[in-house]
Formats: structure tokens, sequence, C-alpha cells
């Protein structure tokens, strides 16, 4: 990052980065995502809308080509969900994926059943016919000069009879129509899923898609995507003052650095130390920042009114809009004392948007409001600016490396904004927050020290506010209990408990319980995302 003085920098904004797009429709599969990760890792623009759009918001979206998700539903129910039926009218490419396949093959004329050659994960394909989607794709030959492809699959339905025009272009031992194509009309079914990594050839086959088939050009780069925000954000804001809430955390930090590129002087961060701050967090941030890249940080003590708040307290749900609340009355005092502030920056970034959402239909279950976007008031002063908001978390930290930051910022795992508020199970207090950061610090460091902390993608520890018996120097204790997590994930969206050494979750342990007053039993959490999403609350 350039010192604080320095004059914005002037880059000419790219062709428009995102008038290549694709549209992913989403029936609910847990797997959505990763195909928008994928789309986005060929270099195309894409968002993920639900099923239920409305057929004027598909056509004005301007999709180059349109996909269609796999989803837990049956097309045999009575009622199940439908793509908008502009999708096949458009004259663009459209991709089906599992539910997605099944649901153009019976909305244009074709039938489905419920089978009961159920098929879950490993599969071989065998290619069937040419087709623009799979040719020159293998695994491996079956020795007759037929493709095989190793695909990952998971459904129950299967397609019965093509609809008129569609040839079948692949097939399974249990399924003759695995997969579909209408070259004429460029609309493609897959039974499988390309988007999961046990698919071999399926990044491959959506690369293939989304630049050949739709004609999309490879405009979403990192390079791109900041000088497009650059621009976008100047034009936005104008000659108005900023306020970005800076966490130290990744997402803000990369916000910060885009936005001191951007706007120059007109940039003022606040730091909030809600007093559930991991130990010694805050005073690492004001280093970084205000001293080390000279960007005007204000730090901003407000403990007290947050565990004021907090008070009586134990739903979850409504902890997150407290501290949600809270965060912007904060902004929005600290902007009052100011010059010309008229905007709210935020670290918001596209998984943020999308947990917190649910669908019009209500099918989409919100599962936790996150404090920065369903966690926000309704009615807020400050206008939000939020240029990493169509971001996944890989891209953020590539932007931030093109942007300079260090390599620890850029990597530091992720820490969430109500931080220990929904680290604490239920009311928050100030004496367990004090337990739990004893806790924290204690395993991060061992992490640190045996080499392990890049190696994980997240981990901290959580207060259980349950006691249990223990016997310690002979004397009977009746103490708390801490619950180490520790994942590894790509995404954020699902993950794998890490598995880390029994000598290492024993030194932890033992150092948990013997150093930290109140604690007497650590347990590690061996659950996975789904189902146990990786923070606790
Ligand atoms: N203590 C804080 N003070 C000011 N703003 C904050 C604070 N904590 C969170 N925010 C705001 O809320 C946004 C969302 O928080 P979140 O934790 O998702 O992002 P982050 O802290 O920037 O990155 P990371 O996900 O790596 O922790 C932040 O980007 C930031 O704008
Ligand atoms: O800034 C944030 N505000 C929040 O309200 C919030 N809730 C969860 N997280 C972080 O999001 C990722 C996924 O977490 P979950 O599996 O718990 O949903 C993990 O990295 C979590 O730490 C949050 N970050
Ligand atoms: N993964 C999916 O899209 C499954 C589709 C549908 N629910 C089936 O079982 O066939
Ligand atoms: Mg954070």
């Amino acid at each position: 990052m350039t010192s604080h003085n320095s004059p914005p920098v002037t880059i000419s904004p790219p062709a428009d980065i995102h008038a290549h797009r694709i549209l992913i429709l989403d029936f609910g599969a847990q797997y959505t995502q990763l195909i928008a990760r994928r789309v986005r890792e060929s270099g195309v623009y894409c968002e993920i809308h639900p099923w239920d759009m409305s057929d004027a918001d598909v056509q004005a979206f301007g999709a180059r080509g349109i996909i269609l998700s796999g989803g837990p539903e049956s097309v045999t129910d009575v009622t199940p969900p439908v793509a908008p039926s502009v999708v096949f009218d458009l004259k663009v490419p459209v991709l089906g994926i599992c539910y997605g396949m099944q649901t153009m093959a019976k909305q244009l004329g074709g039938r489905v059943t419920a089978s009961n050659h159920r098929e879950f994960g490993y599969a071989q394909v065998t290619s069937a016919a040419p087709c623009r989607l799979l040719d020159g794709l293998r695994d491996h030959s079956d020795g007759q000069g037929r493709a095989l492809l190793d695909v990952w699959m998971s459904h129950g339905d299967r397609v019965e009879e093509l609809p008129a025009g569609f040839v079948a272009t692949a097939f399974t031992n249990s399924v003759p129509l695995a997969a579909m194509a209408d070259e004429s009309r460029q609309f493609y079914g897959v039974q499988f899923h390309p988007e999961v990594t046990h698919t071999l050839q399926g990044a491959q086959l959506l690369e293939r898609f989304v630049r050949e088939i739709c004609g999309c050009e490879a405009r979403w780069s990192a390079g791109n995507i900041i000088a497009d925000s650059i621009a976008r954000v100047r034009e936005q804001v104008g000659s108005d003052n900023v306020l970005l809430g800076l966490s130290g955390g990744v997402d803000s930090s990369v916000v910060g650095a885009l936005l001191h590129r951007a706007i120059g002087k007109q940039l003022t961060c606040v730091f909030v130390d809600h007093g559930l701050l991991r130990l010694n967090e805050g005073d690492q941030v004001m280093d970084t920042f205000a001293r080390h890249m000279g960007v005007r940080v204000i730090r901003v003590d407000a403990a007290d009114r947050f565990f004021k708040a907090l008070k009586g307290e134990a739903d979850p749900e409504r902890k997150r809009k407290i501290i949600g609340r809270l965060f912007v009355e904060v902004f929005e005092e600290e902007a009052a004392k100011l010059q010309g502030i008229r905007w709210l920056a935020q670290g918001t970034i596209y998984p943020d948007v999308i947990e917190s959402a649910g669908s019009k239909t209500g099918k989409a279950h919100v599962i936790k409001s996150h404090h920065n976007v369903g966690g926000l008031p309704e009615k807020m002063n400050l206008k939000l600016c939020e240029p990493l908001r169509e971001l996944f978390k890989d891209e953020v930290r590539k932007l931030g490396v093109e942007l300079g930051l260090p390599r620890e910022m850029v990597y530091r795992h992720p820490f969430p904004g109500p931080g220990l508020g929904v680290r604490i199970l239920g009311e928050v207090t100030k004496p367990y927050a004090d337990l739990l950061r004893q806790a924290d610090v204690i395993f991060l460091d061992e992490l640190r020290r045996h080499d392990l902390y890049d190696r994980t993608s997240q981990a901290f520890a959580v207060f259980l506010p349950v006691r249990s018996v223990a016997v310690m120097g002979d004397g009977r204790r009746y103490d708390y209990v801490i619950a180490l997590r520790c994942v590894e994930t790509i995404d954020f969206m699902t993950a794998r408990w890490s598995r880390l050494p029994y000598e290492f979750l024993d030194l932890v342990a033992r150092r948990i319980i013997n150093e930290v007053q109140g604690i007497s039993r650590v347990t590690y959490d061996i659950s996975g995302k789904p189902p146990a999403t990786i923070e606790w609350e």
C-alpha cells in the first residue's frame, strides 16, 4: 500500500468485465456455489439467483448463458420448482446439472421418473454421441473408441424420455440417459456434477460451456477486477468522504488497500474494539494499518456498550442483530464527527450475502445473519460501499496479493465480525470472554509454532457455559468447558475438520487446563460442514 499522502493512482478501466456474464439459477443444491467458483476460475463473471427469479429479471440480467443447478426436490412432485420459461426462449446456451437437467427435460416435453437405481458418489459415464460439451474430454477409453469419464453422481430420479430435438450423449450402467444435448438450440444436460473436483474433467467441461459454447471472454482476473472496482468506486462516491469499517481481517484490509488507491485522502477507517476481539488483536490492527501503512484509522473502544447491550441475550440470531446494530451506530457516530462522510464501506463478500439471504418463496433458509448483511439495521444514514460484494474469499485473497498486502495479512484465518460473541454460546459476559481469549491464544500460538496455521483454514476456541467436574491437585473443581474447532476448506461453504495430530491436541488441552483458571475440560469438534457450520452460533 502506498503512503496516505500519495495521490490516487490513475488506472484506465478495462472493458466492461461484467458484460460477458453467466446466470446460475439455484434449485437449492449444496454445491451451487461451486458451480459459480468454477465459472469464475475460467475467467467469466457469474451470479447465483434463486430458481424463482422472474422472467423479466432473467431477461434483464443479460446472460450469455444460463446454468440450472442441482437441487433436493424431485421434478416428479406435484409442484416442483421449475426454471422460468423465458430461459428456453432467450436463444442463449443452457446447461442443466442433475435436477437442472431433469427439469429441463420435463419442461421441454421429456419424461422423468423416480427410479430405485439411486446413484451416489463415483460413477463412470460413457460417451454415446458427438457433443460440443463433451467431445475430447476423457479419463479412459472403452477400447471401442468411446471416451469414459470418471464423475460424481448424487440423484434418485432420472430422465426416461428425451424431449424432441435432444440426443443422448452419455450413459452409465444404471442411467441410460446420463447426458443429453440439443446442439441446434445449444441446450445441454448432465446428470452428474461437473462442479465437484471428484468429476475429473468437470472444470474443463464448465470452462468449455462458458468460454466456447457461450462465447464469453476471460475478463475476470485480479488485475481487471481491481481496475474495474477502482473505477466504479470513484464513480460511486465522487468527492464524498468514505468511512471504512476496518477489522484487520482479510476482507476489510483488501477493501482498505483498494479504497486507499482509489480515493486516497477521502478514506477514513474505523476499527471498533467491541470487547469480543482476540487477545491483543486491537493493538495489532492499529500497528499494521495506522503505523505501517499510513492509513487514517480511528480506534473506538466500545466494549462496555456491547457487553451492556448483549446482557441477558442468549439467542444467536438476536445476538447477531444486536452486534450488527451497534456496529452501525458506532460507525454513524464516528461519521458525524468527521466532514462530508456519506458512505460506509465494508468488507462484505459474496458468501456473506448468499448465507444471509432467503429465497423469495422461502425455500432457501436463512442459516445465519452475517452481522454486516442480514444483521444490519433497517434504517441507515450512510450509503453502503462494498466493492467485494461479488467476490469469493479466494478471489479476495488474489486481489490482496495483487494490491501488495503482506502475505500474513492476506492468508490470515477469517475472524467473524461478531467475534467471540458467537463463540461464547448463549449469554455473552466479560468474564467468559476473558477465559475464552486465554484459551484461544494458546491454541493459535501452538498451531503457529507447530507449522499448522497455514495448513488449516480456520481455527479457534469456543466457550461452553456448562460446567463439568474435575479433580486437580487433589481438590474438586467444577469448571467450564472449551471446545476447539479447526477446519480445512477452500470456500468456507463446506468444510472438513482438521485431522490435527493427537500429540498436538494433547499439548493444547493440557496447556489450556493448566494455564486458564476456570477451565477444566477441553474437547475437539469433529463435525463437518454440512451439517455443522464452522462457527457454533
Ligand atoms: N471490529 C471491527 N471494526 C470495524 N469493522 C468491522 C469489525 N469487524 C468487522 N467489521 C466489518 O464487517 C465486515 C465483515 O466482517 P468479516 O469478518 O466478514 O470480514 P473481515 O474481518 O474483513 O475479514 P475476515 O473474514 O478475514 O475476518 C468487515 O469487512 C468490516 O468491514
Ligand atoms: O464477518 C462475519 N460475520 C458473521 O456474522 C459471521 N458468521 C460466520 N462468519 C464466518 O463465515 C464463515 C462461515 O461460517 P459458518 O460456517 O459458521 O457459517 C466462517 O469463516 C465464519 O467465521 C462470519 N463472518
Ligand atoms: N443432486 C440433484 O440435483 C438431485 C436431483 C433430484 N432430487 C434427484 O434425486 O434425482
Ligand atoms: Mg473478520
